[in-house]
């Protein structure tokens, strides 16, 4: 690895004397100025690598670790954000950017103990200055990326952010140092550190020790693009070098923009997760079918329901979300019905079949949505869990006697899956649980609990390539109405 910019134990030093002045940003600059490791020769090497290294994609990577970390918004929030640097970037660069992001938040934890290993005190979370270091971390540690590239364009973020310009030398040693310690710290990381401390424990208590430990190691890889296509999965996997699962999702190791993929712009598939995809499977929706769907956008699973020739109905309480449902069943060339209301108050006339994939926690979705991890807080799932019940009850009324009803959430805490169930059983006569055969989701017996519910965990269909293993965390029973 080029070392041209600086000499490692120069560069611990320099860490160690601006650590001590870091609250005063006068004498930091000071010591800045005194020992800027970026003039000469050095200088120049690592602006040229920078200049090639896509500064524009880490620039806007550090923006959405930013957003997620210290304004609380959902990363996919941050991506869609109209004045965000995301809307300039090329599909591209908008994957290195999102993978960058994703990367740093999925290993947050280990990031954040292996940058304080080399700063005195912790890092003020307001500025950027935490985010570039971050993002830096991440994609020496993380990432292919070479060091030289990460350390540059870090350091140029560093010089491009008028607060954080005074730190430019120290990203530029701190981020030589990860570099220089890469396999300790990488040794160093434990699965444990990259969930909040309330979530491992729910886990543990939900669980147990070592399933909360595979659940939590799994979330630590990048996970594959899971696709539903409209027929004949092998021929597909062919054709994009994917596999089929046993559940009939066709995965595929990304690399470059889905828009790209064959079969986007005819509308032969969709992304959804191999889990996601199973809870509209469990209705055996067919033409002739009146089918709800209940908390429907953007649509994954109206897509399966519409796709089976069934007429369905697909209920929102957000408009714009219901919009983007129309614009994704048009590229597939199919069609539903759309109602913009609040699902818990609707009157409706009754359906053969209601599918309520509910609000939740997203527990369940933390190895492709790693900002949940830390955006979600015990509470949310004790309100959420209240809001869900509410919902149960709603679909349970929009059912003829004999129709069925499947209720799913992408959330691993059990108040939000089988306790729902078990208490709706318990409040509600003329109910009855319609288990799930093994056979139904492709022989993967695993992914049922005792009551015939489907539990799928993070670390469930294991593959020697990580990013062709497992799938998200997801509850759902089936129900049918006997009177
Ligand atoms: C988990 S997402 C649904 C994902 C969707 N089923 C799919 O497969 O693409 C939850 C949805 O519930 C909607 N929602 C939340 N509360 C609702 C309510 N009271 N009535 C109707 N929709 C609601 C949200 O707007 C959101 O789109």
């Amino acid at each position: 690895m080029p070392r041209a910019w600086a000499a490692p134990a120069a560069a611990s030093r320099l860490v160690r004397s601006l650590q001590n002045v870091l609250p005063d940003r006068g004498a930091a600059r000071g010591a800045a100025r005194g020992a800027d490791f970026r003039s000469g020769s050095a200088h120049k090497g690592v602006m040229n690598l920078s200049a090639t290294t896509g500064f524009a994609s880490r620039r806007a990577a550090t923006q959405l670790v930013h957003a997620v970390l210290q304004r609380g918004r959902p990363l996919d929030e941050a991506l869609d954000d109209p004045r965000g640097l995301m809307v300039d970037l090329d599909a591209r660069d908008r994957a290195l950017a999102r993978a960058i992001a994703g990367a740093t938040l999925r290993r947050l934890g280990s990031l954040r103990a292996a940058l304080a290993g080399f700063l005195r005190k912790p890092l003020d979370p307001r500025g950027a200055l935490e985010s570039i270091l971050l993002t830096g971390a991440a994609q020496i540690l993380l990432m292919d990326v070479p060091d030289h590239a990460a350390v540059g364009v870090a350091v140029d973020q560093a010089n491009a952010d008028r607060a954080a310009r005074p730190f430019a030398p120290l990203v530029n040693a701190v981020l030589r140092n990860v570099a220089r310690e890469r396999e300790e710290l990488l040794a160093r990381m434990p699965a444990s550190a990259d969930i909040p401390e309330w979530l491992m424990r729910r886990r543990i208590a939900s669980w147990g020790e070592a399933e909360a430990l595979a659940i939590t190691h799994a979330e630590r890889s990048e996970p594959g693009l899971d696709l539903t296509v409209k027929s004949d999965p092998e021929s597909w996997a062919a054709r994009l070098g994917g596999i089929v699962l046993p559940t009939g999702t066709v995965r595929l190791v990304p690399h470059g923009p889905i828009i790209e993929l064959e079969g986007f712009g005819g509308g032969e598939w969709w992304v959804q997760d191999a889990a996601a995809a199973i809870p509209a499977r469990l209705l055996g929706a067919h033409s002739g079918m009146r089918v709800a769907d209940l908390c429907a956008a953007p649509g994954g699973k109206t897509a399966q329901l519409a796709a089976s020739g069934a007429e369905v109905t697909a209920i929102d309480r957000s408009a714009p979300r219901l919009r983007r449902l129309t614009e994704n069943l048009k590229r597939l060339g199919l069609s539903a019905n759309t109602v913009t209301a609040d699902a818990t108050t609707l009157e409706a006339p009754p359906f053969d079949a209601v599918l309520l994939d509910a609000p939740c926690s997203a527990t369940g979705t933390i190895r492709r949505h790693p900002d949940v991890a830390w955006l979600k807080t015990p509470e949310d799932v004790g309100k959420l869990a209240d809001l869900q019940a509410r919902l149960i009850d709603a679909s349970v009324r929009m059912l003829k006697p004999g129709g069925l009803l499947v209720y799913s959430t992408c959330s691993l805490e059990p108040e939000e899956g089988e306790r729902q169930i078990e208490a709706l059983l318990e409040r509600t006569a003329g109910l009855e649980r319609v288990p799930v055969d093994a056979a139904e989701i492709g022989g993967c017996s695993e992914m049922l609990t005792p009551a015939g519910e489907l539990r799928t965990l993070p670390h469930h269909l294991p593959n020697d390539e990580p990013r062709l293993a497992g799938l998200d965390g997801f509850f759902a029973a089936r129900l049918r109405r006997t009177a």
